[in-house]
């Protein structure tokens, strides 16, 4: 498999409704889409499962309620894969992004992380998307058991240390400058 070497990949995690898809579009609009590029370890991990279960891939790409109740199955199959290939959903999903620099929008174990810091060693930087349980839970966010308890939500709780930590709890400003600074952080060329 081949693909181009970026000039740096931002790995993104956060809990649930934090604000990773967000944020993610709102660099992306900075760079231009020419030079940025979003990528979903989910997102091949949801069209097989789609596929395999007669469900609406679009639905699962989404972030409404029909996403949220295969969540718990899709994590469980997901998990089976992982034990098999622990890298087998980072490379599907990085097998066509050829811009200066990715977006892995949700990177959610130690696992992925390590997986993209060796092969692309010293292009990686470590992104944490924080939003606060009230902002969250307005955004739709609820406990499950299963899912907040579980390696999808807390495997990057520990054991990694992030190079920016972005508060996104809905102050526009904050963000921006946060961004601001996060951006001008990334190698030219
Ligand atoms: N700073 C913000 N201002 C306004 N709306 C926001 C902000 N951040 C996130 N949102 C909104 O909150 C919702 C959740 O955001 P998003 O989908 O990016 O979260 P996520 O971390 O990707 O969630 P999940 O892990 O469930 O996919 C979306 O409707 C998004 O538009
Ligand atoms: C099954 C899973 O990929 C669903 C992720 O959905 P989303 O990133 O919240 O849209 C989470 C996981 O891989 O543990």
């Amino acid at each position: 498999m081949t693909h181009t070497q970026p000039r740096a990949i931002l790995l993104f995690s956060g809990k649930r409704k934090s604000g990773k898809d967000y944020v993610a579009d709102l660099i992306q609009h900075r760079l231009t889409a020419e030079v940025c590029c979003i990528l979903r370890l989910s997102a091949p991990l949801k069209l097989q499962y789609a596929q395999d279960h007669d469900l609406d891939y679009e639905q699962l790409l989404g972030c409404g309620q029909y996403k949220e109740r295969h969540r718990v199955e899709m994590i469980r199959w997901g998990e089976m894969r992982r034990r098999q290939d622990s890298g087998f959903f980072c490379r599907l999903a990085v097998q066509h992004a050829t811009r200066p620099v990715w977006i892995v929008s949700d990177c959610r174990r130690r696992s992925d992380v390590q997986w993209f810091r060796q092969e692309f060693p010293g292009r990686c930087v470590c992104v944490r998307v924080e939003a606060s349980e009230q902002t969250r839970s307005q955004r739709g966010w609820r406990f499950t058991t299963g899912v907040d308890d579980a390696e999808s939500e807390c495997g990057l709780d520990e054991g990694l240390q992030f190079d920016w930590i972005l508060q996104n709890d809905g102050e526009h400003e904050r963000l921006e400058k946060q961004l601001e600074e996060l951006l001008s952080s990334l190698p030219r060329t």
